[in-house]
C-alpha cells in the first residue's frame, strides 16, 4: 500500500535545520525590505526610520554584527555554522559546504608534531582516526576550516608562548603606547605576583605611565585609535579594529576619547586613510604618525593590566593608525610558528590532487612574516575589516583559536554580501585563501561558558592554574601572514586587486630591510 502523505511530505528536519531556513528566509526578507526602502527612500524620504536612524543604509554585514552584539535577548548562538558537527549532519544541514581530505590524505600530525598526536579510542580504527578534514564552503571561496586541529596539550603549549613568550619585546602590544612595559614581559610580573614571588606591596609591580616616565613616543597603536574600515559608524575605540564591550571602564584608556576627560596629550584618531570598500593600493610610504602616550591611564596590578593587553604584533611590527607595517622593524619570528604556519599551509595545498584546493599556494614558498595575537576578554569584540596590508595578497593568512568559542562573521568583498556566521572554537584553524583573503570578516561575539574543560584548573597540573584564571574570561586568536611576495621566485603572486593570480617576477619587492 502506497503511503502518498508520506511520500510527498519532506524529509524530517532537524532543530538546526529548521532554524538555519528560518534564518535564510528573514535574510530574504531583510534583503528584499532595504531594496524596497533604498529605491523608495531615492525618491521620497531619505530617511524612512520613524527614529530617525537610516536603518536602510545598514549593510547586511552590519545588520549581523547588530544580531550577535546584541545582549538582550542574547542571541541564538545555534544559528552559527559549527563544523565539529558529526560530519554527516553537517554536510546535510549546510549543503554549501565541502568536506576534503587534507593534501596526501594525511593526518595534520603528520604535517608538525605541533599539532600533537590525536588518541586513539578504544574500539576506534587506528587509521580512521588519524584522517582529518577541511571544509570549503560555497559562499566563501578560498574558505578553508580545520576543525580540532590540536591535541589539548598542543593547545596549551601554544597558549602559554601567546601570553608569556611572543608577548615580550621587541615584539610590540597595544600597552607599549601608554606603559614602560618591561622587557622581561608584563605576563612573567603577573606570574610574579601570582605566585607570591613579589607583593602588591612592592611599587616596582605596578608598570609606570610612559608620560610620567618620559616623553618617548615609542610609536605603537594605541586602543584610542579608530578603524577606518568600520563603515557603519560605531565607535570603534582603539588601533586596532577591536574593542570592548559595554563594560564601565571610569578610567580606562579603552574608552573612546569623545568620552573621557582630554589628556593633555590626546592619542591621534585615526582619520588618515579614506573610508572605502575600494581595495587600496598598499601605501608603503604614508607618514606613521604615533599617538603620544597618556597620561590618564590607570595605574593597574599586574593581575589586572594584563587584561588590558589587546593584541601583539609578531615580525614586521603593524602601525595600526596608518594600517601599514613598519618594514624597518622586524622581530624575530618565533622558529615553532614559522614551522607550524607552513605546514598549515602544506596540508591545504594540492599535492597529487589537483584542484582540491582551488587557491593553492606552495608551502615552499610560503613565509611567516607578520603576526597578530588578538586577546579577547569576554566584552571585547573586532568590527568586520579587511586585512590588506600585505604586500603578498596571494599567500594565506592562517588563524588559530584558543580559550572561549566566538562568533566569526566570514563575508565576501564588500559589506553588501551577507556574512555566514561561524562557531569558532579553542583548537580550531581557518585558513584564509584567493577571495577569501579579501573578505570582510570580524568577531562580535566571545560566548561565555565555553571554554573547554581541559584548558579549566587541573589539579594534575598547577602550572597551569594562572593560564587557566586568565582563559577563564578569554579567548586568544593567533594569526599569521606573509607580507612580502616570495624570495626571487617565478611563483604566481597577486599585485592588484585581482583573484586571479599575476605571474610576475617579484625580486625587487623583496625585503627592504635586507
Ligand atoms: O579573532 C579572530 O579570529 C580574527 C582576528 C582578525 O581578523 C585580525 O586580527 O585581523
Ligand atoms: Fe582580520
Amino acid at each position: 500500500m502506497s503511503k502518498p502523505q508520506q511520500q510527498s511530505a519532506p524529509p524530517p528536519m532537524s532543530n538546526r535545520q529548521r532554524k538555519i531556513m528560518e534564518r535564510q528566509a528573514e535574510k530574504n526578507r531583510l534583503a528584499a525590505a532595504a531594496k524596497r526602502s533604498s529605491s523608495s527612500s531615492a525618491s521620497s524620504s531619505p530617511n524612512p526610520n520613524p527614529l530617525g536612524e537610516n536603518t536602510s543604509a545598514r549593510t547586511p554585514f552590519r545588520e549581523a554584527e547588530l544580531q550577535f552584539l546584541a545582549r538582550h535577548p542574547v542571541p541564538d548562538f545555534s544559528l552559527a555554522l559549527d563544523f565539529r558537527l558529526p560530519a554527516e549532519e553537517l554536510l546535510r544541514t549546510y549543503p554549501k559546504v565541502k568536506r576534503v581530505r587534507l593534501n596526501g590524505g594525511k593526518s595534520l600530525s603528520q604535517f608538525s608534531e605541533l599539532f600533537g598526536v590525536k588518541e586513539i579510542k578504544d574500539g576506534q580504527d587506528q587509521e580512521e582516526k588519524e584522517v582529518e578534514y577541511a571544509y570549503l564552503h560555497e559562499d566563501h571561496p578560498g574558505l578553508i576550516y580545520i576543525p580540532a586541529a590540536f591535541t589539548p596539550a598542543a593547545q596549551r603549549t601554544l597558549i602559554k608562548g601567546c601570553l608569556k613568550e611572543y608577548s615580550r619585546h621587541p615584539n610590540k602590544s597595544n600597552l607599549d603606547t601608554h606603559y614602560k612595559v618591561p622587557s622581561s614581559g608584563l605576563w612573567d610580573l603577573h606570574e610574579n605576583v601570582y605566585l607570591k614571588k613579589q607583593s602588591l606591596d612592592d611599587p616596582a609591580v605596578f608598570v609606570p605611565r610612559k608620560a610620567d616616565v618620559d616623553n618617548q613616543a615609542n610609536g605603537y597603536g594605541s586602543d584610542d585609535d579608530d578603524d577606518d574600515d568600520d563603515q557603519d559608524g560605531e565607535q570603534d575605540a582603539n588601533g586596532k579594529k577591536q574593542e570592548n564591550g559595554p563594560r564601565p571602564k571610569p578610567q580606562s584608556h579603552q574608552q573612546p576619547a569623545a568620552k573621557k576627560p582630554k589628556p593633555s596629550n590626546p592619542p591621534q584618531r585615526r582619520a588618515m586613510v579614506p573610508i572605502t570598500n575600494e581595495t587600496p593600493t598598499v601605501p608603503e610610504n604614508v607618514p606613521k604618525i604615533d599617538p603620544e602616550p597618556s597620561s590618564q591611564v590607570p595605574i593597574l596590578p599586574p593581575s589586572q593590566l594584563i587584561r588590558k593587553m589587546r593584541w601583539i604584533t609578531l615580525g614586521y611590527q603593524y602601525h595600526w593608525p596608518s594600517k601599514t607595517y613598519h618594514f624597518d622593524q622586524n622581530a624575530p619570528f618565533p622558529e615553532e610558528l614559522c614551522i607550524l604556519s607552513k605546514a598549515v599551509v602544506a596540508a591545504v595545498d594540492n599535492d597529487g590532487d589537483k584542484g582540491k584546493f582551488p587557491y593553492p599556494y606552495p608551502a615552499e614558498d610560503f613565509l611567516a612574516e607578520a603576526g597578530v595575537i588578538n586577546y579577547y576578554q569576554l566584552k571585547d569584540r573586532l568590527m568586520g575589516h579587511v586585512d590588506r596590508s600585505e604586500l603578498n595578497k596571494h599567500a594565506p593568512l592562517v588563524s588559530f583559536s584558543f580559550g572561549h568559542s566566538c562568533i566569526y562573521l566570514l563575508g565576501g568583498p564588500t559589506r553588501e554580501q551577507s556574512p555566514t556566521p561561524i562557531l569558532l572554537q579553542s583548537g580550531d584553524i581557518l585558513v584564509m585563501t584567493g577571495p577569501c583573503r579579501s573578505a570582510f570578516h570580524g568577531v562580535p561575539r566571545i560566548i561565555e561558558d565555553t571554554l573547554p574543560e581541559y584548558l579549566q584548573q587541573d589539579s594534575t597540573d598547577p602550572e597551569w592554574d594562572i593560564y587557566a584564571d586568565y582563559l577563564a574570561e578569554a579567548r586568544i586568536n593567533l594569526n599569521i601572514r606573509q607580507v612580502y611576495p616570495p624570495k626571487s621566485s617565478t611563483t604566481t603572486t597577486t599585485t592588484s586587486t585581482s583573484d586571479q593570480p599575476v605571474t610576475k617576477n617579484t625580486t625587487a619587492l623583496n625585503s627592504p630591510a635586507e
